[in-house]
């Protein structure tokens, strides 16, 4: 297989060929400047104004100037040099595609149904499943037909109403809102018909027939040229929204489309909550929609634009994780609309016989406002630069690397290539997000097949001259903890945002039918889309949107992005031209050389020798060279034999090396050019069976170079675990040494004051006690003198009363014996001759009564009680007494 072809762009001609063997310019690294950007990405929007300020304007009016409608440069048809003709540029009309469409789109993910209901679960993951068709019944469509509100919708008729009835159903399938005085005053930020004028029906079946096979049908067996003459006038973007699968299961759509009457898609989007405003597009394809599906209805018109020779322009814009990446590179399982595309354009080449093409593609990513060749050979600095182009208004890319290629194998490697260089990076909302704008694009050259001799050294032959852009953008996000994702997020939104400034304005100008000045100098995307936007191509955006309730807001700006490009007005031309530079001119020009030279050496040979057998070795190889670029160019330019049968039948093409091509035969050839050619062929195959083996023999060695190496790492994993161990032997010895030495030192110094610290406790708790316990005595002791001082009171007091009563009495009655027994014991008598109880004593100096003698006595009379001399006073006299003295001897027994 052959490898594409590399050719630079230069300054001298952008988009436009140059020889290829001309040198590559220098390259230099793609910049990572980082410059400062406006955050407010989400929140500056620019059509959350323009839409509600133009809410009832539902028809989109070109205003572009007729210079400003034939720009070329990098979108726009680089090539084209002014003399461009305007063709019928009509209206975009939704194609289908051909019987081999149909088999090629229904491996697996083209599943012909689709859902649109709200409150259905998470779609199935994409995957090749049997093609149903899952059209509703009538009687479906009645059941699930919700009935308007009263107040602001009413049915345009009622089933009485045989002129809003369809046959068989009950109830009426149209329906509209009505407009409201209210609802004037209100403004409802509606910038699209009312759905008034539309008659729309709200879908909630599960699964819808899209109208695929519709589609497919109506394209076969239609040429290009039909096709394109089919379309009406005017031209707007075609917009297409694309609601991807819920991802989280608890989640539910938030929203929910409506089906308009007689229209196969549904085309108007709303919140499902039922809030009132409506956003109305060409189509809007529900989570269940395959990229297959999604290709057919948004990106081949414009694959066949560009091979009509209309610059073409498809993009994919929406927040991030919302499946931009999904929608235009896709699966191996589900290819996207770039590799369908590439599939597509070799489908057309197959088909369309009288025509003849060069194809080129080249990749470039915007990353960080910095642009980077994709393509660049390895070591160069891929330095890519904007310049002006010829016209006002064009721009051209110069420096950017661009591939030959000649078959579907051939673009894979490109895509390969550069898929593999781009930008991706995890963030919080995709695992694999891509981080910059990527560009792949394809320069279309074709011309009418055949002709007079000059026309075949392309004196006047016209050729179509287009490019085909794809762009997957990088989505629109809020920012991170991550640094480096966070200034990749602020040059992403800085250039969204510029995009939609851009955007609004062209539609406000094509609104007002005014020009003025448009700021896309402001960022690179903008400026990179310049001629495209200026209305140069014809454009279609597939607008993605997730459904989940947490992503309603991004939705909603995706959704008013969406709806101001509606309202740009393209008109794009066919680019048909005399232009030398052409790739396609300047192989014709060098084949036609190359085979007068050949021609000439043929003469030459036969004239002097009479035969090739006696021509020198020189000369031998010079003809070899000859027919060998002869040969290439043969290649490089391509036409309906030049593809393979099985090369665009399947879908699958992509992921399969491409099939050799197959050169024209020539039958008026030479024997001798035969010959050189068979020799030339033999020595290819000889040198290729030599590669076959040299690889052969290197995967043999393969399996003992793969242990040995895994041995080598094997060691190296031991020593960097020997390592490990060391290292931290040596880092720990140290510290379990200072460790132990302190410990060493201090801990009985430790233990030594702690022991004191226990004794020192157990002595303050004894000496608590004790002092304690002394507190409680002291207050015993207090309480017994208390009470003793009052019984000693008490007693005083007694004795004063027996003492006043034996006064008044005058008679205790004593016997003398017990008188003079009591005297002489005690110093103390009664004195019976007084009649009265008082103390007697020889010693004057007593007192007359004292606690304890008296006590004493009083005991003794105790003891003497059997006498019974004493009266009732004095029984309790002798009580106190007693408890006096058992007072006293308790006071004694605790004092010592
Ligand atoms: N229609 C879909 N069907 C199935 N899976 C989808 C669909 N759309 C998106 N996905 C999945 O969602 C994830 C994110 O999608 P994708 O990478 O395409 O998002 P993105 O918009 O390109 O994000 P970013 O801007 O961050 O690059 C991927 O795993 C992708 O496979």
């Amino acid at each position: 297989m052959h490898s594409p072809i590399p050719h630079k762009l230069d300054d001298k001609h952008s988009g436009s060929p140059s020889s290829p063997s001309s040198k590559r310019s220098a390259f230099r690294p793609i910049s990572k400047m980082v410059s400062k950007v406006n955050h407010e990405f989400l929140s500056r929007d620019p059509f959350a104004e323009s839409s509600t300020s133009s809410s009832g304007k539902d028809r989109p009016i070109h205003v572009m100037t007729p210079a400003k409608s034939k720009l070329g440069g990098f979108f726009g048809g680089s090539n084209a040099n002014g003399n461009a003709t305007p063709s019928s540029s009509s209206r975009l009309r939704r194609p289908s595609t051909t019987a081999s469409d149909v088999s090629s789109l229904a491996s697996g993910s083209n599943t012909n149904t689709s859902s649109y209901n709200d409150s259905m679960g998470p779609p199935p993951v994409p995957a090749p499943m049997p093609k149903i068709r899952a059209g509703m019944t009538p009687e479906a469509r009645t059941r699930h037909m919700p009935l308007p509100k009263p107040a602001r919708r009413e049915a345009l008729g009622s089933a009485s109403n045989p002129q809003n009835q369809n046959q068989g159903d009950v109830r009426p399938t149209t329906m509209r809102l009505v407009r409201t005085a209210q609802d004037d005053e209100e403004g409802d930020g509606l910038d699209v018909p009312m759905l008034s004028a539309l008659g729309t029906r709200r879908m909630e079946e599960d699964h819808v027939d899209m109208g695929m096979e519709e589609l497919q049908a109506g394209l076969e067996d239609v040429s290009l040229d039909a096709w394109d003459a089919s379309r009406g006038q005017d031209e707007t973007v075609l917009v297409t929204i694309r609601i991807r699968p819920i991802s989280n299961p608890s989640d539910s759509n938030a929203w929910s489309t409506l089906m308009d009457a007689g229209s196969s898609r549904p085309r108007t989007i709303r919140l499902a909550d039922g809030s009132r405003r409506d956003w109305h597009f060409d189509q809007i394809l529900p989570t269940t929609a395959s990229n297959a599906e999604t290709y057919l209805t948004s990106a081949l018109p414009h694959v066949r634009s560009a091979m009509l020779g209309y610059n073409s322009l498809c993009f994919a814009y929406g927040q991030t994780g919302s499946g931009k990446s999904h929608t235009m590179s896709g699966t191996s399982q589900s290819p996207g609309v770039v590799p369908l595309a590439v599939e597509e354009i070799f489908r057309i080449i197959k088909r369309e016989t009288t025509r003849e093409w060069v194809l080129r593609a080249s990749y470039l990513e915007l990353y960080n406002e910095a642009l980077g060749d994709l393509l660049a050979p390895e070591g160069s600095k891929g330095e890519v630069t904007i310049l002006n182009g010829k016209k006002e208004g064009e721009v051209r890319i110069n420096g950017l690397t661009e591939m030959v290629v000649t078959n579907v194998g051939e673009v894979k490697k490109v895509l390969n290539i550069g898929e593999g260089r781009r930008r991706t990076g995890c963030t919080d909302w995709n695992e694999r997000s891509s981080r910059s704008h990527s560009v792949f694009r394809i320069v279309i050259e074709s011309r009418a097949k055949g002709g007079r001799d000059d026309d075949v050294r392309g004196k006047n032959k016209a050729t179509r001259i287009s490019t085909l852009s794809l762009i997957d953008l990088a989505g629109s996000e809020r920012a991170t903890d991550n640094k480096e994702r966070n200034a990749e997020g602020k040059h992403i939104n800085q250039s969204l945002l510029t995009l939609k400034n851009v955007i609004s304005k062209l539609a406000e100008q094509s609104a007002k039918k005014t020009t003025g000045h448009i700021p896309y100098r402001d960022s690179k995307l903008t400026r990179l889309l310049q001629t495209s936007l200026s209305g140069s191509a014809r454009i279609s955006v597939i607008c993605t949107i997730n459904p989940a309730h947490s992503a309603v807001t991004e939705s909603q700006s995706t959704l008013n992005f969406a709806a101001g490009i509606k309202r740009v007005v393209l008109n794009a031309k066919q680019t048909e031209v005399v232009d030398p530079a052409a790739l396609i001119q300047q192989y014709q020009n060098e084949i036609a050389e190359l085979k007068a030279k050949l021609a000439a050496r043929d003469a030459e040979v036969a004239e002097v020798d009479n035969g090739p057998k006696r021509t020198t070795m020189a000369q031998r190889e010079e003809r070899d060279r000859f027919q060998n670029r002869l040969s290439e160019l043969k290649r490089l330019i391509l036409d309906s034999s030049s593809v393979a049968e099985d090369e665009v039948v399947e879908r699958s093409g992509l992921a399969r090396p491409a099939s050799p091509s197959k050169s024209s035969i020539e039958y008026d050839k030479s024997t001798y050019s035969l010959q050189q050619e068979a020799h030339v062929a033999q020595a290819k195959v000889a040198e290729q069976q030599a590669e076959i083996e040299k690889l052969k023999r290197e995967l043999a060695l393969r399996p003992k170079d793969v242990d040995g190496r895994i041995g080598e790492l094997q060691l190296q994993v031991d020593q960097l675990t020997e390592m490990t161990h060391e290292y931290e032997k040596n880092l720990l010895e140290p510290a379990r040494k200072l460790r132990e030495d302190v410990e060493a030192e201090w801990l009985p110094k430790v233990q030594a004051l702690e022991a004191r610290a226990k004794e020192k406790e157990i002595f303050y708790k004894a000496l608590y006690d004790s002092v304690h316990g002394l507190k409680s005595e002291n207050s015993k002791l207090k309480e017994k003198n208390a009470r003793l001082e009052s019984v000693q009171s008490e007693y005083g007091k007694l004795l004063h009363d027996l003492e006043t009563t034996m006064n008044q009495e005058n008679t205790i009655p004593t016997t003398n014996s017990e008188s003079s027994c009591f005297t002489k014991n005690r110093n103390v008598s009664l004195g019976s001759d007084m009649g009265v109880l008082r103390p007697v004593s020889d010693n004057p100096r007593i007192p007359s009564v004292s606690m304890q003698s008296v006590n004493r006595n009083l005991a003794i009379a105790n003891a003497q009680k059997g006498f019974g001399m004493r009266s009732l006073k004095e029984d309790s006299m002798f009580d106190l007494a007693k408890e006096v003295a058992e007072l006293d001897r308790g006071l004694l027994d605790e004092t010592f």
